[in-house]
């Protein structure tokens, strides 16, 4: 399945990369292929520039250091320029539509990266515009995460498919598109949040279609234990997410419990890998001696964002 970067030919079939589902199975491994092979190409120096001229802007509506930094980095690798914008400095802060930004920027650019939080406004950016719009999170999901995580993965296990990652914490966007992430694989996946913080049900649904045909299965539960058991990868993120500051006192009530610590992974396999997309919150969401452990990948995760991101923007920008 090795994707040859001198003889390019576009994996996806969409314009977008709005959530993962925008690929199907041969084409998620075959993005993973890319990553490693434009990875392997800048460890060793070779000269890579199918962006050359090209322009990516990024419109922040959210804080972000790896998504920000490994974007801009990436299309500067790539040969290409990134833009860096927030909703104070467009006009979209001041009630310019989407429509019109989207239609605007396509004049410009050559593709939209978007952080945000209503998903709706993604997929209206990317209606509404001519140039791809790659979706770098919003409060639905988290779709170059979860390819970043897969990346990690495959290259510390070697295999993706028949693994089994627990998913403890909020059925937030990083969970949902795991979720998609981990069906897509063919890898076994099992989230456990508390009462009332479950994964959307949409969402789950979606999962379960794709696992019906990839042979993974899927498993949402409320036992932090449960979801350990025999994991080949414990991921946790923040409980509480950007935007919802106001209920932090609340959700820590309502996760107590839900800490990957030491006790917690004894249930998991013994070469278990630790993921967290970061930040993190030592001592809430995870230990430190779990994050700082042995079993931690996080730098190595936080690292392959650039690498996974260059694979979707090359096939969708050049
Ligand atoms: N850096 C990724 C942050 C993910 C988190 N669920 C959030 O939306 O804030
Ligand atoms: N994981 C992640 O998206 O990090 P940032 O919020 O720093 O971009």
């Amino acid at each position: 399945m090795t994707v040859k970067t001198a003889e390019y030919k576009k994996i996806s079939d969409k314009k977008d990369f709005l959530t993962v589902t925008d690929v199907n199975s041969q084409q998620l491994y075959q993005l993973l292929e890319l990553a490693k092979e434009i990875k392997q190409k800048h460890a060793e120096g070779v000269p890579y520039a199918p962006l050359r001229g090209k322009t990516l802007a990024m419109i922040f509506e959210k804080s972000s250091t790896r998504t920000r930094v490994s974007f801009e980095v990436g299309m500067l690798q790539l040969g290409g320029h990134a833009l860096f914008l927030t909703d104070r400095d467009l006009q979209i802060g001041r009630g310019e539509t989407i429509s019109d930004t989207a239609k605007v920027l396509s004049e410009y650019v050559n593709g939209i990266m978007i952080r945000t939080f209503e998903h709706e406004k993604v997929e209206e950016l990317a209606k509404e515009g001519s140039i791809p719009v790659i979706n770098g999170l919003t409060d639905s999901v988290h779709p170059c995460q979860a390819l970043a995580d897969l990346l990690t993965i495959q290259e510390v296990k070697g295999e993706l498919k028949g693994l089994k990652l627990a998913y403890i914490g909020d059925g937030n966007n990083v969970a949902h598109s795991l979720l998609h992430a981990c069906a897509l694989a063919g890898m076994d996946i099992s989230v456990a949040t508390p009462e009332g913080y479950e994964p959307c049900d949409e969402i789950v649904a979606e999962t379960l279609q794709i696992a019906a045909a990839t042979g993974s299965k899927v498993e949402i539960v409320t036992d932090p234990h449960l979801a350990v058991k025999e994991a080949d990868v414990v991921y946790s993120d923040v409980w509480t997410s950007m935007g919802q500051e106001s209920e932090n006192e609340k959700r820590l009530n309502d996760f107590e419990g839900f800490q990957v610590n030491s006790e917690l992974v004894k249930a998991a396999k013994p070469d278990y890998l630790f993921m967290h997309c970061l930040p993190a919150h030592r001592e809430e969401e995870v230990s430190t001696e779990v994050i700082d452990g042995p079993n931690s990948v996080v730098f190595h995760q936080a690292g392959n964002r650039l690498h996974a991101q260059k694979a979707i923007l090359v096939d969708l920008l050049s």
